[in-house]
């Protein structure tokens, strides 16, 4: 079994999207958040496998199947998203764990009942603790329930907070000769958790489960009765107030299951659609009508502002309607989650929209309310806010704004439609800073590039960064840890030219033949994957690397036709979010317009010391007397040509990093690009 811990690289600091003006195209959704780690949860507990299919793979659901091993089920990864567990049967096989549950409250919450229950009958000691936030969700209205039945709960931190201890000792029993009473008006997660953890202790008699108060969040009780049925729980309700678990229940696994796309991540597209989708509709592919998910009915609020949205099985299309959208007044208690997507296509209305009921925002992974509320107000939106609701009026003047997410991947997500405001008439658009652009881990690790993968932008929007340089500079090094900083393209120009010589080399043509070289170069089959790069499907990237044909690049790279036919294959690169582009000519020819043009220099000495280590390290025979010599040849031949030659542009900074480590040169580049940001500091 692989493991299934988080990535540790460090998270980029923030992610910059350009002004974007258009959606079209299919997205498919990533698993439910919700369905998959319930799914998980009782394949776990039930007798025999269960093949779950369409998981989605995030934080949250990471946690969830580490606690599962750590438990003792077996899980087997079948494929990318198919996992098999192998259940417990209702009998504990680790009688003591720690468990790190991150941020999940779909783990911390559900977790901590079925161990109560299971400790305090089989007797055992568990320890649930989570990320700092996770210490601050409240959990006493669980612990309220638990206690009274005989489970033995601590709160070592604060009462009513994670971390818990869970222990009992073997052959205990739970009192259930009265109903189990839980509040339902803070979260329906305690509810649910009782819902899941109590069948194990219904083998003999039925248990009887009443919410006080008023129960929020009802669909996602709807979810939890829903796949209980398909787990082998018939749990018969009585309104929202009263939910029996009928005796002789026991977990059965249905064999194989599929997780339905995730009806809240969907949100975030039919608002693109809804904003953006002027041409042809927005195709949604992972949920349809007949979902089972509470957050479906986000698709009649956004109809209310104007969307256009058609449904099928397993599929919605979504299309601009009424422009501006319609500003709406709403309880959006029943999608407490999607509705912050509201709040977003508040900025596009034609008035002032009021969401309320939505006290349970305040304790979600950040104060939500609050923090919608502060983070919109940047754009120059006036937002008012409640204890329990929240008010929109869109700007009058959009600011680019940086936008804090508050390792909550909701507002990573809403923040990114914020950067349609150009369809609401910015001027001049402006571009959206994402801060901890990672947060979407928790639901939707794909997110952005599946936005970008459908969003348009103007190419004259999209920013580019231009390295140019004489050969063994640090262009390439430079240019790809940007790249890499800031989430943007990145061009090797010079792989270009490589690329064009070695099909000149292997067709065997007249390297001094100029129209025939631009012939070959007009229709180069490359393409760039993971720092591969591909020529007519095959990974060329060693033979690009070969001093003959970096030397035969040189020389065909002098030639005004190839230069030429390669222009538009360039130019193609320059794609949302933003584009890194090494090379000669860069912020000369290609991106006169680039917003920021670095010059990279270092002494001929240092280059070639710095090509000798590099061919050396690949286990390539180098001297550096001839590596000087040729270097110096080809900065000759690049800087003497006619076509394009070697030269900073007039408006380039100039960095000689021959006393410069990578790290410094990035560090400085970075605050370059820093001072030509637009984003106010705060
Ligand atoms: N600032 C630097 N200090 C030291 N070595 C560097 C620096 N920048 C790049 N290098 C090293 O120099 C070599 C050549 O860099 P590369 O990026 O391939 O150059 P170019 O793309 O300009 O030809 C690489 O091995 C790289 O690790
Ligand atoms: N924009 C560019 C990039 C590379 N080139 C040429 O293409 C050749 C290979 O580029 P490269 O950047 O991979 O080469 P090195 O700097 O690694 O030698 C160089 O010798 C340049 O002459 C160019 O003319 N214009």
């Amino acid at each position: 079994m692989e493991s299934h811990r988080a990535e540790t690289a460090p998270r980029q600091p923030f992610l910059d999207l350009p002004p974007l003006n258009g959606v079209a195209g299919t997205v498919r959704l990533p698993g439910s958040k919700s369905i998959s780690n319930r799914v998980l949860l009782l394949a776990g507990l039930c007798a025999g496998t269960t093949a779950v299919h369409d998981l989605l793979d995030s934080d949250d659901t990471r946690v969830m199947l580490d606690a599962l091993a750590a438990l003792g089920c077996d899980i087997e990864r079948l494929g990318p998203s198919s996992v098999r567990v192998q259940g417990l049967d209702g009998r504990l096989r680790v009688q003591e764990a720690r468990l790190f549950l991150g941020n999940a409250g779909t783990a911390m919450r559900p977790l901590a009942a079925a161990l109560a229950v299971l400790a305090t009958l089989q007797g055992g000691r568990f320890e649930l603790a989570g990320v700092a936030r996770m210490h601050e969700r409240p959990i006493g209205d669980l612990v309220d329930a638990l206690r009274p039945l005989g489970c033995n709960i601590a709160c070592p931190g604060n009462e009513g907070y994670p971390p818990l201890r869970l222990s009992g000792s073997a052959g205990g029993a739970l009192a259930l000769d009265a109903p189990v009473r839980v509040r339902g008006d803070v979260s329906s997660q305690f509810l649910t958790a009782l819902l899941m953890a109590l069948p194990l202790a219904a083998a003999e008699r039925a248990v009887v489960i009443e919410v006080e108060g008023e129960l929020i969040s009802r669909p996602y009780v709807e979810i939890t009765l829903n796949l209980l049925a398909r787990f082998g729980i018939d749990v018969r309700r009585e309104g929202w107030q009263r939910f029996t678990i009928p005796a002789g229940s026991a977990y059965r696994s249905p064999g194989a299951i599929h997780v339905e796309g995730d009806a809240s991540s969907a949100s975030y597209f039919i608002a693109a659609g809804a904003i953006a989708a002027t041409a042809a509709p927005l195709r949604i592919e992972g949920v349809g009508a007949d979902s089972i998910q509470g957050d479906i009915h986000f698709i009649e609020a956004a109809r209310a502002m104007g969307a256009e949205v058609l449904t099928g099985p397993n599929w919605l299309e979504v299309q601009r309607g009424a422009w501006p959208l319609r500003a709406i007044d709403l309880d959006a208690n029943h999608i407490p989650d999607a509705a912050m997507t509201l709040a977003v296509m508040g900025l596009y209305a034609d008035g002032r929209t009021r969401l309320h009921n939505i006290a349970s925002w305040r304790v979600k992974e950040t104060d939500r309310i609050s923090a919608m509320a502060t983070e919109l107000r940047k754009f120059g939106a006036m937002v008012d806010e409640g204890e329990d609701w929240l008010s929109i009026e869109p700007p009058s003047h959009w600011h680019a704004a940086a936008i804090h997410t508050y390792d909550d991947h909701r507002m990573a997500m809403c923040a990114s439609l914020a950067a349609f405001n150009g369809l609401a008439g910015a001027t001049p658009p402006v571009p959206v800073r994402v801060l901890d652009p990672g947060c979407v881990a928790k639901t939707f690790p794909t997110y952005f590039d599946a936005l970008l993968g459908v969003a348009t932008a103007s190419q004259q929007q999209v920013p580019v960064i231009t390295v140019d340089g004489p050969t063994a500079s640090g262009k390439g090094t430079l240019s790809s840890e940007l790249a890499a900083a800031l989430g943007y393209h990145h061009l090797d120009s010079g792989a270009l030219y490589r690329a064009t010589a070695l099909a000149v080399l292997e067709a065997g043509a007249d390297a001094g033949n100029e129209a025939a070289v631009a012939a070959l170069a007009a229709r180069l089959p490359i393409r760039f994957e993971l720092q591969r790069v591909l020529l007519e499907g095959i990974d060329v990237s060693d033979r690009l690397r070969e001093e003959r044909v970096g030397l035969l690049a040189s020389q065909i790279s002098a030639l005004p036709a190839v230069r030429a036919a390669l222009v538009e294959l360039q130019l193609g690169f320059r794609r949302a979010p933003g584009l890194v582009a090494d090379g000669r000519d860069m912020g000369t020819v290609i991106f006169p317009g680039a917003a920021l043009k670095v010059f990279l220099t270092a002494s001929a000495a240092q280059r070639a010391e710095r090509r000798h280590k590099q061919l050396i390290s690949k286990g390539i025979s180098a001297n550096l007397d001839s590596l000087r010599a040729d270097l110096e040849a080809r900065d000759a031949r690049d800087m003497q040509r006619s076509a394009a030659p070697l030269r900073p542009a007039q408006d380039a900074r100039l960095l000689d990093n021959s006393a410069l480590s990578i790290e410094a040169s990035v560090e400085q580049v970075l605050a370059w690009w820093e001072d030509v940001q637009p984003f106010a500091t705060r």
